[in-house]
C-alpha cells in the first residue's frame, strides 16, 4: 500500500508561501491501477514528482508497505519507475542497445544469459520484439512510449509513474498504451500511477484521482465518478469543478473519502494479482535486485556515448574538419616562421652607415621571426582552445533530461563525469597531438619539442573541462554553447600576445586566459634564440613554463569540480 498522508508541496511566489499541493491524502494498494486527472496546471505532475521525491514535501507524509519514505528509507532506485514526458532515449541507439543501457545502467546482472533472458522478457512484455533491431530515430510516437516504459520495467519496479505517456497519440495507440499499463499493474503487484489529461478507457483504470489547484475533489472508482460530481459525462467534470473554489471541493471531498476509499482497498482485496495469490504478501521470495558498481556503470555510459559518437555523421564530418583543417591553416603560416633571422656579421663595416643598416636589417629580421612564430604559437592555442569548447560545450547540458532521469534511477554522478572524462580525453589526445605532429612537418618546433606538445595538449585539455563544468551548471545547451564561445573569444585579445594589455589589467585578467598560459609555455620551450626573437616583438612579460603547466592544471581541476558539481545539482525541467 502507497499512503499519501496531507502531502503538500509549497514553493515561495512573490515572497509568499505558495501551495501546489495542499493536504493530499490518498490510499493506493498494491497491483493498482491509478490515473490522475485535471485541469491543466492543477498539480498533476507536481504530485507525481512528489510521490517520486524529486520535490522534497513541504509537510505531511508518504508511507509504502508501512515504512515511513522521509523518516525511515526512501525508495531504492530500482523500486521505483518514473516514464517522464520527455524522450528518455537517444536517437542513434535502437530499442535493443537503449534498453540494455538502462539495465546495465540499472542493475547488476550475475550473467550476461540473465541479462538477455531479462531483456526478452521485457521487449516480450512491452510488445517490441519484433521492432528491437530499429533505430530508436524512426519509431513513432506510440512506440517511444514503449520504449520509455520498457526502459523503467528492467529493475521491475514496484511503483511505477508516469506522466503523460499517451498524451499526442492516436485513438487506438492510446487505448494499446492504457492496456499495455493496465496489464503491467497486475504483475508483481505494482502499482502503477499514470498522469494523463485524457479521460478515454477510464474503465481500465482502479481509481481515479481528480485535482483541482493542487487539492484532492475526488478518488474512487473511475464508474462512481460522474455521480460524485452530478454530471451524466466524464467530460462535464472539468466544468463542473470550476463552480466552486477548489479549497469547498476539499472539504467535501474528505467527507466522503473514507467511504471511497475502503471500497477501493474491499476491491483490491477481492482481486488478488496472480502473484500475490501465488506468493500471498511474502516479501522474503522477492528477486534481489543490486545496483551496479562505479567501474560496471562508467563501461556501459562509455561505450554508449563511443556509439552515438560514431554514429553521429554530422558530429564525425566536424570532428575530421577540425581535425585536419585547423592545422593546416596553422601550416600556411609556417614559411614565415621558418625564415632565420640574419645575424650580425662578426667584423664592423667600416662605413658607419653601411654598419648602420646591416644592424637595422638584422632587428628587422628577428623582429619578423619573432612575431612569425609568435603568431603561430598562438594560432595554434586559440585554434585548440576552440576544438576544446566544441568538445565540451553541449556534452551534458544537451542531454540533461536523460541524465537527471538516468540519476533518478540509480546512476552515480562521479560515473558519468569519468566516463566524459574518459571520452573526451581520446578527443583532447587526438586533436593536439595531430596539432602538434602536422605542423612540426612544415615548421620545425627548435626547442623542446616535447614541452611544446604538453602545452598544446594541456590548453586543449584545460578548456575542454571548463566547458565541461559550464555545460554542466548551464541552464541549456544553448546558454552552454553561447558561454563557452564567449570565453574562447576572449582568449586571443586578453592573452597579451597581440598587444600588451594596460598594466593595471593584466594581473586581472591573466589568471583566467588558458591561452596564455599555453602560449606563454610553449615560447619557453623554445631554443634561445627564438625565445629571445619573440620577447623583441612582444611587450607582454612571459612566464616560466613550470608557472604555466600549474597555471593549466588548475584550470583543468577547477573545470572538472565545477562539472562535478553541476552534475549533482538536481535539475529537472
Ligand atoms: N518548481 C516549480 N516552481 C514554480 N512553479 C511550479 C513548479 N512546478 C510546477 N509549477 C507550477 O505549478 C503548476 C502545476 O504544474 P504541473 O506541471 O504540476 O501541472 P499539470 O497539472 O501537470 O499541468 P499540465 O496538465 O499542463 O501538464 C503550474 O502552474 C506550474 O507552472
Amino acid at each position: 500500500m502507497l499512503q499519501l498522508d496531507n502531502l503538500s508541496f509549497h514553493i515561495a511566489k512573490d515572497g509568499e508561501d505558495f501551495p501546489l499541493l495542499d493536504e493530499v491524502s490518498l490510499d493506493i494498494p498494491t497491483g493498482h491501477f491509478m490515473a490522475i486527472v485535471g485541469p491543466s496546471g492543477c498539480g498533476k505532475t507536481t504530485l507525481l514528482k512528489t510521490i517520486a521525491g524529486i520535490n522534497p514535501e513541504t509537510s505531511g507524509s508518504l508511507r509504502y508497505q508501512g515504512r515511513d519514505l522521509a523518516e525511515e528509507a526512501d525508495f531504492e532506485p530500482h523500486e521505483i519507475g518514473y516514464v517522464p514526458q520527455f524522450s528518455v532515449a537517444y536517437d542513434e541507439l535502437t530499442v535493443d542497445e537503449s534498453v540494455e543501457a538502462a539495465a546495465r545502467l540499472r542493475i547488476k546482472s550475475r550473467t550476461t544469459t540473465e541479462l538477455d533472458e531479462r531483456l526478452d522478457r521485457i521487449l516480450a512484455e512491452t510488445g517490441m520484439t519484433e521492432i528491437a533491431d530499429r533505430p530508436v530515430k524512426v519509431l513513432s510516437g506510440g512506440q517511444k512510449r514503449r520504449l520509455g516504459l520498457a526502459m523503467e520495467l528492467v529493475s521491475s519496479p514496484k511503483l511505477l509513474l508516469c506522466d503523460e505517456v499517451t498524451s499526442g497519440l492516436d485513438p487506438r495507440s492510446e487505448r494499446e498504451i492504457v492496456h499495455l499499463l493496465h496489464d503491467l499493474s497486475r504483475k508483481e503487484d505494482r502499482i502503477i500511477i499514470s498522469v494523463t489529461h485524457s479521460l478515454a478507457h477510464l474503465e481500465l483504470y482502479d481509481s481515479l484521482l481528480v485535482l483541482h489547484e493542487g487539492r484532492v475533489a475526488y478518488h474512487g472508482p473511475p464508474s462512481g465518478v460522474t455521480h460524485y460530481f452530478s454530471v451524466k459525462d466524464t467530460e462535464e467534470i472539468y466544468p463542473a469543478l470550476s463552480q466552486q473554489p477548489s479549497a469547498k471541493w476539499q472539504s467535501s471531498w474528505n467527507k466522503h473519502r473514507k467511504h471511497y476509499e475502503d471500497k477501493l482497498i474491499a476491491n483490491s482485496a477481492n482481486n488478488p494479482t496472480p502473484q500475490a495469490e501465488e506468493a500471498g504478501e511474502d516479501e522474503s521470495t522477492e528477486p534481489q535486485v543490486r545496483a551496479p558498481g562505479f567501474f560496471a556503470q562508467t563501461a556501459t555510459l562509455l561505450s554508449r556515448r563511443a556509439r552515438i559518437f560514431f554514429r553521429d555523421k554530422g558530429q564525425i564530418i566536424l570532428q575530421l574538419a577540425l581535425i585536419i583543417g585547423f592545422p593546416l591553416l596553422v601550416s600556411l603560416f609556417s614559411p614565415k616562421a621558418n625564415e632565420q633571422s640574419q645575424k650580425l656579421s662578426d667584423s664592423m663595416a667600416d662605413n658607419k652607415i653601411v654598419e648602420l643598416i646591416n644592424r637595422t636589417e638584422v632587428r628587422e629580421s628577428r623582429l619578423k621571426v619573432g612575431s612569425a612564430n609568435s603568431g603561430i604559437i598562438m594560432f595554434q592555442v586559440v585554434l585548440l582552445c576552440l576544438m576544446g569548447s566544441n568538445n565540451a560545450a553541449r556534452e551534458v547540458a544537451s542531454e540533461r533530461n536523460i541524465f537527471e532521469k538516468e540519476k533518478f534511477g540509480g546512476l552515480s554522478s562521479l560515473s558519468y563525469l569519468t566516463s566524459k572524462l574518459l571520452f573526451l580525453s581520446v578527443l583532447v589526445l587526438v586533436q593536439s597531438l595531430w596539432m602538434g605532429f602536422f605542423v612540426e612537418i612544415f615548421w620545425k618546433f627548435t626547442g623542446n619539442f616535447a614541452s611544446h606538445l604538453a602545452f598544446l595538449v594541456m590548453v586543449n585539455a584545460a578548456m575542454t573541462a571548463v566547458c565541461l563544468g559550464i555545460s554542466s551548471l548551464a541552464k541549456n545547451a544553448e546558454q552552454a554553447s553561447l558561454l563557452s564561445i564567449y570565453l574562447v573569444g576572449f582568449q586571443l585579445p586578453l592573452s597579451g600576445a597581440v598587444l600588451a594589455l594596460p598594466e593595471a589589467f593584466e594581473p586581472l585578467t591573466r589568471p583566467f586566459i588558458a591561452a596564455y598560459w599555453a602560449w606563454s609555455g610553449a615560447v619557453d620551450s623554445l631554443d634561445e634564440e627564438k625565445f629571445n626573437a619573440i620577447k623583441a616583438v612582444t611587450e607582454t612579460s612571459l612566464s616560466q613554463s613550470d608557472t604555466c603547466i600549474f597555471m593549466l592544471l588548475v584550470h583543468l581541476v577547477i573545470g572538472l569540480a565545477a562539472a562535478l558539481i553541476g552534475m549533482q545539482k538536481p535539475r529537472w525541467d
